[in-house]
C-alpha cells in the first residue's frame, strides 16, 4: 500500500489528478483499447474532478477513448434530480471534457429490475476487460461506495440499505432534511473493486480473473481521521470497508494532514519517508503494465534489466507495488550501510533519521 500525505485537499487532488492523467496518457488508450477508469461522487472528490478539467482545458489530457463507470447511484431519485449521481457527475466533470457519452456508465437506480441492473453492470465491467483504475472516496464511517459497514468482503453489485450515519452525513445535500435522503443505492461491491473477474473480449481462449489494476483513494479532513486510521493501521474488517483495500496488490491512498490525526507518528512517517527516499533518489513511479502483458506474466516476470545500476523487474507485473518493489532492493543496502548512498545524495535527503526508519521498516 502507499500513502501519499499532502498539506491540504487542494495539494492531495493535485496529486491524484495528475496521477490520473499520467496513467491515461502512459496507457495510449485507443477505441479498440480504452483506458476504463472507475469514478466515484461526494466532496471529496470535486478538486480532482476540477483539476482534471482544468488540464483537459489546457489540452494536456483527453478521456475520447476513456470508459468510465460510476460506483454508485442512489434508488428512487430521478436521474436529472439534482443530486442524483448522474447529475453530479455532468455538473462536475462529464459535461467539461470530451468523454463520448456512450462511453460513460453509471447504475439506473430507478431500473424496473434493480437487481438485474446490477447484473448488467458487473457484465459491462467484464465485457470491457475490467477497469484499470478505480478512484474513490470513502464515508466517515470508512465505507468506499455504498459498501456500508458490514458489507461482505466478498460482495457484488448490488442493492443496498444505507446506514443511518450515511443517511445523516449526506443530508447536508438535501436541505439538511433526513426525509429527502434515499434509503436505498446501487453500488458496486468490495469485490467488485478488489477483483475484477471476467472472461475478456481480447482474450477468447481463457477466462482470467484480474484485480482492478489499481485502486486510489481520496480522504481529507478530520472527519475521516478514525476511519482512515481503522483501514491501515486495523485489520482488515467488515465494519470498516474500506480496510479491504490491504487485500489488494496496488492501492494507493491520498490524504491531507488532517485526515492523519488518528494515525501513529510512526506511520505517517514511514509513509512519508518511503516517498521522499523515492523521490530523493531518482526511482520513478512504474506504472501497472498493459493489460495484454498478462498473458505471460511468469516470462515477463523472469526478465530483469539494469536501470540505475540496480537490478529491477523489466517489466514488473501490473499487481506488484511499482515503487516498492525497486526500493526495497535499495534501501537494504541502506541498512547495512546508510552513507552507502553516497554523500551528495545524501545531502538531498531532508531528514535523515526518516530514510533509515524507512530502511528498517522496508527490510
Ligand atoms: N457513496 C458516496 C461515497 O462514494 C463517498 O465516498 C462518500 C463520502 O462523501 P464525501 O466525500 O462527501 O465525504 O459519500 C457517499 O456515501
Amino acid at each position: 500500500m502507499r500513502l501519499i500525505i499532502r498539506d491540504d485537499a487542494q495539494a492531495a487532488s493535485r496529486y491524484i489528478a495528475d496521477y490520473i492523467i499520467e496513467r491515461i496518457n502512459a496507457f495510449h488508450p485507443t477505441p479498440e483499447r480504452p483506458f476504463v477508469l472507475g469514478l466515484p461522487t461526494g466532496s471529496s472528490p470535486v478538486l480532482v474532478y476540477q483539476h482534471l478539467v482544468q488540464r483537459h482545458k489546457a489540452g494536456q489530457i483527453s478521456f475520447r477513448n476513456v470508459v468510465t463507470f460510476n460506483m454508485d447511484e442512489y434508488v428512487g431519485i430521478p436521474r436529472d434530480h439534482p443530486e442524483s449521481y448522474h447529475s453530479f457527475m455532468y455538473k462536475h466533470f462529464f459535461s467539461h471534457v470530451d468523454v463520448s457519452p456512450d462511453n460513460i456508465n453509471i447504475l439506473n437506480g430507478n431500473a424496473p429490475d434493480l437487481e438485474a441492473e446490477c447484473q448488467r453492470y458487473e457484465d459491462k465491467i467484464q465485457r470491457v476487460g475490467g477497469i484499470e483504475l478505480f478512484l474513490g472516496g470513502i464515508g466517515p464511517d470508512g465505507h468506499i461506495a455504498f459498501n456500508e459497514p458490514g458489507s461482505s468482503l466478498r460482495s457484488r453489485t448490488r442493492v443496498k440499505t444505507l446506514a443511518y450515519d450515511t443517511i445523516l452525513a449526506n443530508s447536508r445535500f438535501f436541505g439538511n432534511n433526513l426525509d429527502q435522503v434515499p434509503r436505498m443505492a446501487l453500488t458496486v461491491g468490495i469485490q467488485t473493486v478488489l477483483d475484477v473477474s471476467y472472461t475478456a473480449t481480447y482474450l477468447p481462449h481463457k477466462t482470467s480473473h484480474f484485480q482492478a489494476r489499481e485502486v486510489v483513494i481520496i480522504i481529507t479532513g478530520p472527519h475521516k481521521a478514525l476511519a482512515l486510521q481503522r483501514c491501515i493501521e486495523g485489520a482488515v474488517n467488515h465494519m470498516w470497508t474500506l480496510s479491504c483495500l490491504q487485500m489488494h496488490p496496488h492501492p494507493m491512498i491520498v490524504v491531507d494532514e488532517d485526515a492523519t490525526l488518528e494515525l501513529q507518528v510512526k506511520t505517517v512517517k514511514y509513509f512519508k519517508s518511503i516517498e521522499m527516499v523515492a523521490n530523493d533518489l531518482g526511482f520513478r513511479q512504474k506504472f501497472p503494465r498493459k493489460r495484454d502483458s498478462l498473458l505471460d506474466e511468469d516470462t515477463l516476470l523472469s526478465a530483469e534489466a539494469q536501470t540505475n545500476g540496480l537490478t529491477v523487474p523489466q517489466e514488473l507485473p501490473r499487481t506488484a507495488s511499482p515503487m516498492l518493489e525497486p526500493m526495497s532492493a535499495r534501501l537494504s543496502d541502506e541498512d547495512k550501510n546508510v552513507s552507502g548512498i553516497g554523500p551528495a545524495d545524501m545531502d538531498k535527503v531532508a531528514d535523515q533519521s526518516s530514510v533509515r526508519m524507512g530502511a528498517r521498516v522496508a527490510s
